[in-house]
């Protein structure tokens, strides 16, 4: 037997086997090579294995991470190891703009989200990772295309507000609503009506599956995150069943419908002649995402493009993107709002009926732009509750490495971000920076605006809005690849928020509920309730 172990047939492989384990297990465990010699946060001087030891402190009480980080390193770089085999170089606040302006040849944006949420493994077609042409159509069309939607996405508003949150307006009508349950379901139904139109957006089996979708992905891509490399593909079949299942219920529903499309488009094509480069030659029956999405596909050279699969599966990777981020948004602003005051509300009231009746009523782009007051809440909603404690997280992958501007190198392969939540909290940008100032930004336009009173300082107060992203306000991320869907996410929160403002009577809360922390993330008071009725008011 012992003879037969030492034959080199055996031995051979055997020890490849176990260098290659124990290598592994060094780089996971112990140090990886690539990792830069910086302070670790969680780690003790009496610890033996530092990052390991770290690690399980981490990963058990992310509340120390958070008082560590805000204490010890606000001005210096440190290693933040987490949950599984992930280490976050940490920067300070004073790299972010250096970071945002980087070329992607050495810092790279999808890949910090391509690994955490494991896409390799919670999404179908992977096509859409490797190629992700919906970015384009959001950041052009579904950008440039706001003002036309604005008026079926307040049918769909009316449509879901009258659904969850009654109509009826008498005196003691009033009910107690779940705040984040209910709202979710209305921007799930305005979001698909903005990119896959009517029936199919408002179908409640294609909403419940986007949803369910969003929420199970993180959950599941967290546990596939506590594998090493080589184990996933064994356990990912087990773990990712909730995402297969969602993903399935939701091209179900939608598939019939791209298919419609596809076939109306080379209808189209065949009698009108050759399409024309580019995505603006569209049937010109609808005018949603979707059908946006198919020229651009049938002018790609790979085919794969243009499969039905691929189109559906662009559109559940914008219902991941933007149902959870927005739902959670608009969930914090109402718990922000109603535990403020009621002259609050009524200041924003007064704004919105005044805007409304300056523009015939129509909640149009203009009147949006308008709505100063509604902008500042928003904006001040996200400084404040910023989701990931992280800010433009990124993959460094220059040969070179990448060398921060105080002159530290951080090696190839790291995963680099900035405290992304600290810097909104910063007293030097934003004074009483923990306290929730609702017109904070509204006030800081007024006074940028010229000494006559006149709207002189445009770029000046830009900056201020709501989408307008600098290197201390990241919620929407920073630099060429920040967040490409904030406008119209901004558009839809006010559209939405200022709906209910002027429709819905809400009892003032004594005391805002308090946040849920997952991780290194904060959620708001996902179970929360208010007590809401339906006003008589008319624009
Ligand atoms: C309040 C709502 C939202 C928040 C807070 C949010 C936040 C973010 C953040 C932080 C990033 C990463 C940016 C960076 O690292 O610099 C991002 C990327 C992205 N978001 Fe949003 N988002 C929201 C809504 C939306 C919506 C509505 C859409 C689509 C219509 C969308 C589509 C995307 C896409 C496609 C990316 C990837 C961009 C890239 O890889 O270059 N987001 N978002």
């Amino acid at each position: 037997m012992l003879d037969d172990l030492l034959r080199p047939a055996f031995l051979a492989p055997a020890t490849l086997l176990a260098g290659y384990l124990i290598y592994t297990a060094w780089q996971v465990l112990i140090w990886p090579s690539n990792l830069p010699d910086l302070p670790i946060v969680g780690s003790k001087s009496s610890d033996w294995l530092p990052l390991l030891q770290a690690r399980w402190r981490n990963s058990t009480n992310y509340a120390a991470v958070a008082h560590e980080i805000n204490t010890l390193y606000k001005n210096r770089p440190c290693l933040v190891p987490l949950g599984g085999s992930e280490t976050i170089v940490l920067l300070p606040a004073s790299e972010t703009q250096h970071i945002a302006e980087q070329p992607d040849a050495v810092l790279n944006m999808p890949q910090p989200m391509v690994q955490g949420l494991q896409f390799k493994y919670t999404v179908r077609d992977q096509v859409v990772v490797e190629e992700p042409l919906h970015q384009k159509i959001v950041s052009s069309n579904l950008t440039h295309q706001i003002s036309n939607l604005l008026q079926d996405m307040l049918e769909e508003t009316e449509w879901g507000f009258e659904k969850h949150w009654g109509t009826d307006t008498a005196g003691d009508s009033s009910r107690e609503v779940p705040v984040f349950d209910t709202l979710r379901r209305i921007i799930g139904s305005v979001t698909n009506r903005a990119f896959v139109g009517l029936p199919t957006g408002r179908d409640p089996a294609l909403v419940e599956a986007g949803m369910s979708y969003a929420a199970a992905l993180p959950q599941e891509a967290g546990k596939l995150r506590m594998y090493p490399s080589f184990i996933k593909p064994l356990v990912a079949p087990f773990y990712t069943k909730r995402t297969r299942a969602h993903t399935k219920a939701f091209y179900d529903v939608l598939m019939p419908e791209i298919r419609q499309r596809l076939h109306e488009y080379d209808q189209y094509q065949e009698k009108n002649g050759q399409q024309q480069e580019g995505v603006k030659n569209t049937t010109g029956h609808h005018n949603d995402f979707l059908q946006w999405s198919i020229p651009q596909a049938k002018a790609h050279r790979d085919p794969r493009m243009a499969e039905p699969s691929t189109l559906a599966g662009r559109v559940l990777m914008l219902n991941f993107g933007a149902i959870h981020t927005t739902s959670f948004t608009i969930t914090h602003a109402v718990f922000d709002l109603f535990s403020s005051s009621q002259e609050t509300v009524d200041e924003l009231r007064d704004e919105i009926a005044r805007v409304l009746a300056q523009n015939e009523g129509q909640w149009n782009k203009k009147a949006l732009l308008q709505m100063e007051k509604l902008d500042s809440l928003v904006r001040e909603t996200l400084r404040l509750n910023m989701a990931s404690t992280f800010g433009v997280p990124r993959l460094v992958i220059g040969e070179d490495g990448f060398t921060t501007r105080s002159g530290v190198r951080i090696p190839r392969g790291n995963i680099i971000a900035v405290p992304g939540k600290n810097i909104g909290r910063d007293e030097a940008l934003y004074p009483d920076a923990d306290t929730f100032h609702p017109f904070r930004f509204a006030d800081k336009r007024r006074r940028s605006r010229g000494e006559d009173g006149q709207e002189v300082k445009y770029v000046k107060r830009a900056r201020q809005a709501a989408a307008t992203t600098d290197a201390g306000f990241l919620p929407f991320g920073h630099g060429k690849h920040a967040c490409p869907g904030r406008f119209f996410a901004v558009a839809q929160l006010k559209l939405i928020l200022g709906y209910l403002v002027m429709n819905y009577d809400v009892e003032m809360l004594k005391e805002r509920p308090a946040d849920i922390y997952v991780g290194v993330a904060k959620l708001p008071p996902l179970g929360g309730k208010i007590r809401v009725r339906r006003r008589e008011w008319t624009a």
